[in-house]
């Protein structure tokens, strides 16, 4: 699912009025009576108070109101008119005025100590997409008053006060704090920046007809992953395949006392359809990797307790490393060495990989082309400097992929991964109980089985992330809090059916 700018948003809007065609006023109509309709299925026999702005997100406010009236609800309306309405928020206006109940309080003409709430639900339609700059002092007092006094509150299209995209120079404290968030045709890209999450509350789509055609010719870097592009990707293993067909895969993981993440991410990248694996890891680890995990072939350092050297790389088709791997000296000189050496290699780095690299950023440079990097927030903080705001992060994520030619795996809610072209996809599945020990490895190891199965970096990384998110999801389905790692690779089996064979 794309992701548009605002402007492009409008841009398809007009596409749509003027070539289906459509009136601007009908297919006002038409967001209003979707949104209408979600607001009485989740809230039968309520009463409202519902605030309307000047432009057409007003509009909308104005139809839902007319139409909430006509079921016999209880609406009080505030209009709050910074400048002159929209002329399909004027129309809406008169069709309201029609209503003999209708109960209209001009916000412009007194003191909002004076304003008596309808009901304990706001709907907010002071500002959709529409927002060209920060609220002033007035619209602010109105957006506090609506976060003070309405434990619940649904804004239609985007919380009025928050922009679609860049927040960096908007005032925090004027935006609506919303309880869900009705928007139309396709999410808004700073809904899925965490530091907004209080602000959109959850967000529903709703779909208003807008020309597929359009939204298909507009081009953009973001977009949502789909069940539907995983499948194209990741095909269920056919008739004829054979270990040798689904890869071979090299994973460096481990250290003493941490052979849980060489163990975790082993069994993930087995569980995930490849074909044979090979787990390198310091000799101490190698008897409890045979016991714990026999699908698992083992490559045995020798050092007792770190990653100090590596196999011939030739039989490997792909190659993990990072996950509990220590930061120690010797480890540091032989990643440095295994980069030079996994030139023409597919390469997924986590963990300590990413420390190291962020202690001898002059490294990255060498990296393989397409290599896929996992950090955390943290991790990518350390590799790639400071940043105010989650807008800035990404934009920063995007130079640095683009920098250094990998494909950059942003983790977190929405993970974004981030192709060397600049390409972003993020991911709508997963859930907070993933955030737990092992979680990461997990996902390494899941990324290195389709590397190594052939499919693309960029795909390799979307997928792996999507399936983790899912087999979190199913997991959680026996409780977040208590979503522990190896749960989420218990259910990868199920993951990747629903995705790739049902
Ligand atoms: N364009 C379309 O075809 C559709 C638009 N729809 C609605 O229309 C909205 C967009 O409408 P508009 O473009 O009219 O914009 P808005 O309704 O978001 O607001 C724009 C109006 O507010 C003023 N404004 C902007 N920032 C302000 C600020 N900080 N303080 C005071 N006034 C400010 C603008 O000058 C303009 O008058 C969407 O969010 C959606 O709710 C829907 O009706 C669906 C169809
Ligand atoms: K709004």
């Amino acid at each position: 699912m794309k992701i548009l700018t605002s402007s492009q948003t409008g841009t398809v809007d007009r596409y749509t009025i003027e070539n289906e065609p459509i009136g601007s006023i009908h297919l006002m109509e038409r967001a209003a009576t979707q949104a209408y309709r979600w607001i009485t299925t989740h809230y039968p026999a309520t009463s409202f108070s519902i605030f309307v702005g000047p432009g057409n997100n007003g509009g909308d406010a104005l139809a839902i109101a007319r139409m909430l009236l006509e079921e016999g609800r209880k609406v009080g309306v505030y209009l709050y008119r910074s400048e002159k309405l929209s002329h399909d928020a004027t129309i809406n206006l008169e069709r309201l005025k029609a209503f003999p109940s209708a109960k209209i309080t001009d916000l412009s003409k007194q003191s909002l100590l004076n304003i008596k709430p309808t009901g304990k639900v706001a709907i907010d339609g002071l500002f959709g997409s529409g927002l060209n700059r920060p609220l002033n002092e007035r619209a602010s007092d109105i957006v506090s008053y609506i976060n003070r006094n309405f434990p619940q509150i649904i804004s239609i299209d985007v919380p009025s006060g928050l922009f679609c995209e860049d927040n960096s120079h908007n005032h925090r404290v004027a935006i609506v704090k919303a309880t869900y968030t009705l928007t139309f045709q396709m999410p808004k890209l700073a809904f899925l920046f965490p530091e907004n999450r209080e602000f959109i509350g959850n967000w529903i789509v709703l779909p208003i007809g807008l020309s597929h055609q359009k939204i298909k010719s507009t081009s953009t870097p973001w977009q949502i992953t789909t069940e539907k592009e995983i499948r194209s990707w990741i095909r269920p293993p056919h008739l004829f395949a054979h270990k040798g067909t689904m890869g071979h895969a090299l994973l460096i993981a481990g250290s003493y006392g941490k052979t849980g993440a060489a163990l975790m991410a082993s069994r993930a990248c087995l569980k995930s359809g490849v074909g044979l694996l090979t787990a390198h890891v310091p000799h101490s680890a190698v008897a409890v990797m045979q016991t714990a995990l026999p699908e698992a072939m083992i490559s045995a350092d020798r050092s007792d307790i770190i990653f100090t050297e590596f196999p011939d790389l030739s039989p490997y088709n792909a190659i993990g490393v990072g996950p509990g791997l220590g930061t120690k000296t010797n480890t540091q000189r032989a990643l440095k060495e295994l980069l030079k050496s996994a030139q023409n290699k597919k390469l997924v780095i986590d963990a300590d990989g990413l420390n190291i690299l962020s202690e001898n950023r002059e490294w990255l440079n060498d990296l393989p082309p397409q290599t896929v990097l996992t950090p955390h927030p943290r991790e990518f903080e350390r590799l790639s400097g400071p940043y105010e705001n989650d807008f800035q992060r990404l934009n920063t994520a995007i130079e640095f992929a683009q920098t250094y030619k990998v494909v950059l795996v942003l983790k977190g809610a929405y993970t974004a991964v981030i192709s060397p072209e600049g390409k972003v996809g993020f991911n709508p599945t997963g859930n907070p109980g993933m955030a737990t020990a092992g979680s990461g490895d997990v996902l390494t190891g899941i990324i290195l089985a389709l590397l190594a199965n052939g499919i693309e970096p960029y795909a390799a990384a979307r997928a792996g992330v999507y399936v983790h998110g899912l087999a979190g999801d199913m997991a959680a389905l026996k409780g977040q809090r208590a979503t522990i790692a190896s749960d989420i690779i218990e259910n990868l089996g199920p993951a990747f059916a629903k995705t790739t064979e049902l």
